[in-house]
């Protein structure tokens, strides 16, 4: 039998009051991807990421995990299960080092044994799995670094540290270089692109800057007034008259006006 997608939703729906900010979106993600959430402001992106995370709870439809029906459970058992959202973490310890923070997160989990390193609970497996990370994140020269002390785009790379310490297998990116300075830009974006060389992980990324979806999506899903109105390969979703309507705000015939003056 074939293995469920490792996030699905179905039907999922949150009205505040009178207005649908997520309509019925039925949408899956499979293992080894990332997929470019997009869509013109207030379309309901976040919103649709809060209700995937467990910040928000669903009006109505189901999230999926690996099948799991986790539609009911809140924001700390889906983290347990899997799914880690970027720089939302609130469990940093400033005047701890890097090393320490990501040693203390790896330790918590393997307490509650949720992952393989659970019986390496020793001081010297903890502080392993911790180096280990930090290598992947390119952290880990700044080890020793109290984390109150390092550069924003350092303390970013520590709050991914962080979530692959917790065993993420879904990662979460909101505008991940929202507010970065020029420099840490591309930082992040080499990350996040060694993030998915790991077959293993799935990725979630809401982004507005076009450049950085065609360098890293390999599917682009559209939301429109809360709704998917398209989802497919980058090329064609760019290119297809909803989105050109819906997300660049250009009216269809503009759109094919535009296509067909750049060929
Ligand atoms: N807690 C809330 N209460 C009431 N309305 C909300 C709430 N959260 C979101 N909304 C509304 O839901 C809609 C979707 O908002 P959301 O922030 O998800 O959009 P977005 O696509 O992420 O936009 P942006 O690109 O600007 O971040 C908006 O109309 C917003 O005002």
């Amino acid at each position: 039998m074939r293995e469920p997608p490792v996030l699905a939703t179905e039907d999922l729906t949150i009205r505040f009051g009178g207005h649908v900010a997520v309509d019925a979106v039925t949408c899956a993600f499979e293992r080894g991807t990332l997929t470019a959430i997009v869509g013109p402001n207030g379309a309901g992106k976040t919103t649709y990421f809060n209700l995937v995370s467990g910040q928000l709870k669903a009006s109505a439809g189901t999230v999926r995990l690996n099948g799991e029906d986790i539609t009911r459970l809140g924001v700390a058992d889906r983290c347990e299960r899997g799914i880690g959202r970027a720089f939302q973490l609130t469990n940093l310890f400033p005047s701890l080092s890097v090393r320490e923070n990501v040693r203390l997160v790896a330790q918590s989990r393997a307490r509650r044994g949720f992952d393989l390193f659970s019986r390496a609970s020793s001081h010297v497996e903890l502080i392993k799995r911790a180096e280990h990370v930090l290598a992947e994140v390119r952290l880990a020269d700044k080890r020793d670094v109290t984390v109150s002390a390092l550069p924003h785009g350092d303390q970013r790379k520590l709050e991914v540290a962080l979530m692959i310490a917790l065993g993420a297998q879904v990662l979460m990116f909101d505008e991940p270089t929202a507010g970065m300075s020029v420099d840490e830009v591309p930082v992040i974006l080499d990350l996040i692109r060694e993030l998915k060389a790991d077959k293993d992980r799935t990725i979630l990324l809401v982004e507005h800057k076009m450049d950085v979806i065609r360098t890293l999506a390999d599917r682009i899903v559209v939301l429109h007034n809360g709704a998917l109105v398209a989802d497919g390969e980058p090329g064609e979703v760019m290119r297809s008259a909803i989105v050109q309507e819906a997300y660049l705000g250009k009216a269809p015939d503009a759109a094919a006006a535009t296509e067909t003056a750049h060929g």
